[in-house]
Parts: structure tokens; sequence; C-alpha cells
């Protein structure tokens, strides 16, 4: 369990986490979401104490980092600039952790064979593509056997076999009952493996939310409905909770809050001629960036096109 209370780290002027308060709790993939320079690296290098907070709290199993006796064992982390030199192999490198760390030469064989590093195990890492870069790291934070694991942007260049891969292994180490704590700037793809969503921007807390409530709360999902007499079908329709819009006149109603099947059934009781039934997914992109277009640091900008000289 990792928990914040008011986490702050401010560099002079600039405030990169603002009062977060949040709790990520073991058994379920939490995702981290927000945009470029939200302040999520910085929070997750103030929960491995790499950083140290200006002011406020945050715990993972009750304690903060630099007081658990066998930190590596406690929280296993991959942080975006990762260190691993370059002329090591890969388990050397991981060998030299497990011995500093008092784990067990096993756990070392084990790792590998978990993050599929056996036949490059015996190469220098310096020579490592980026994924098998990125497994290396997720060997090193596993390598304890930490109750709570967390990652930085995982999945970032990796080719599609990687992205599945890392998606596999995190419902895997949450289902095993382990705290799962990952950071994206990509909401489809932490919506794909994610139930928890922590939401930032500008280091402030946006929302503390789960995926299910984020589709509900962007609206749900809406329902293009085409009739022969739409006038008569919106009265028969309308009710608490439910937002029909239409052009008056028109055969075409927009729904929102009853599925394609209610309102299906509901035209057919009434002997209502249906000509279109279209279910619209809410787009979770579009939820998110809604939701954090007023945080959004660094906004493209289109140059005017200059004319030939
Ligand atoms: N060491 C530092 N000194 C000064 N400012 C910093 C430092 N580290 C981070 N910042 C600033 O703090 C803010 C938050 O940065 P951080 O890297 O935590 O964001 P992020 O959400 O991880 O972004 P990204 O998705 O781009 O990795 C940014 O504006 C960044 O420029």
């Amino acid at each position: 369990m990792i928990e914040a209370r008011q986490l702050t780290k401010r560099y002079g002027e600039k405030t990169a986490v603002d009062g977060l308060d949040f709790t990520v709790r073991p058994g379920a993939v939490t995702g981290f979401l927000g945009p470029n320079g939200a302040g999520k690296s910085t929070t997750m290098r103030m929960i491995v104490g790499l950083d140290a907070p200006t002011s406020g709290t945050v715990t993972v199993g009750g304690r903060r980092y630099a007081e658990h006796t066998s930190p590596l064992q406690e929280v296993g982390a991959l942080l975006e600039a990762k260190s691993i030199h370059p002329g090591r192999t890969a388990f050397d490198h991981l060998m030299a952790l497990a011995y500093t760390h008092g784990i067990p030469k096993r756990r070392v064989h084990e790792v590998i064979e978990q993050t599929g590093l056996q036949s490059v195990a015996r190469k220098r890492s310096g020579a490592f593509s980026l994924g098998m870069g990125q497994r290396l790291g997720i060997a090193a934070a596993l390598l304890g056997d930490p109750a709570t694991v967390m990652l930085d942007e995982p999945v970032n260049g990796l080719d599609p076999e990687g992205v599945l891969w890392i998606r596999n292994l995190l419902t895997q180490l949450a289902a095993e009952g382990r705290t799962v704590f990952v950071s994206s700037h990509l909401m489809s793809e932490m919506a794909l493996v994610a139930e928890h969503l922590i939401i930032v921007g500008r280091g402030r807390l946006l929302a503390d939310t789960t995926v299910e409530t984020l589709v509900r709360d962007a609206g749900g999902d809406t329902v293009t409905v085409a009739s022969a007499d739409s006038a008569r079908l919106r009265d028969l329709l309308n009710g608490p909770g439910i937002l029909i819009t239409g052009q008056p006149g028109s055969e075409h109603l927009s729904v929102t809050g009853l599925s394609g099947r209610q309102i299906g059934t509901v035209a057919a009781e009434h002997g209502i001629a249906l000509y279109e039934l279209t279910q619209h997914r809410v787009s979770l992109e579009e939820a998110f960036m809604s939701l954090t277009r007023e945080s959004v640091e660094y906004h493209a900008s289109i140059q005017p096109a200059r004319s030939a000289a």
C-alpha cells in the first residue's frame, strides 16, 4: 500500500507536486496518469526516497522508504532514467544487486526467466535493445519479491509484443496480491490494464477514480436513433437522468442514459419503426483530455507557413 498525504515538491519557484493525497491499494493495478510534466516521475522518485518532499509524506507499507530495513524486498521500482553499467552483463548486474541486498542467487535465475532474458543474460547490457533494457529494469524491480511494484512509463518505446508482455505481467502481479502502481501519459493503454486511476495535472490531483466511473462522468455512452416518429419517441424515452437532443422535425435523436436495447424495446412496444440505432462508446482518451486540458504544460502551436523568399 502506498499512501501520500499532502505530498509536495518544489524546485525553486516551480511546484512539481502540489499537496497530493492518494492511496494505492494492493491486489489491483493502479494507473498514474497525467500529461507531460504533471509531476508523475517526481512523485515516484519521492516514493522510493530518491527525492525528499518539500512538505507532506509518502509511505509504502506504512513506513517511509528510508525506514525499511530491506527496501528492495518492500518496493521494486523501474524509474525512467535507470543507470546500468553498460559493460556489465544482465546476470552480473542482477547478481550485484542481489549480493548487496542479501538476496539468494536462485532468485536471480527466477527473475531472468520471468522476464524472458535467458538468451541474453550473459550479454553486455550496453548492447541491449530498448525492450531488453526495460525487461532488465523490471527484473531488477522484481528481484526482492516486493509487495509493491512501481513502474514509470514501462511501455514507452516498446513494440506490440513488449506492450502485451507488460500488460500481462502487471495483471499477474496484481492477482498475486501486490500493490502495482504504473505511470503513463496514455489513457488508452491504462484503460486496458488498470482498474483504479490516479490522474494528476500540474502537480495536483485531478481525479482518484476507476475506469468505469471516468466513462460515466464523461457522459457515458450515447445512442443515435432514427425513427418514423422522433417527437413521440422522445416523449416515451424521456425520464430522470436521460438526456435527449435532436433538431425538431429531424428523424434523428441522440440519447444518453439508455442503451440501444432499451430504446429499441420502447420503440417496438409502441409500434415506432426504427431506421437506425447506433451506440457510440465514449472515448477514454477524450475523457482524459477534457479532464487534463487546463493542465497541459506544453501545447503544440502551429507556426504560420512562411512564404518563399
Ligand atoms: N530536478 C528538477 N529541477 C527543476 N524542475 C524539475 C526537476 N524535476 C522535475 N522538474 C519539473 O517538475 C515538473 C514535473 O516533472 P515530472 O518529470 O515529475 O513530470 P512527469 O509527469 O513525470 O512528466 P513526463 O510525463 O514528461 O515524464 C516539470 O515541470 C519539470 O520540468
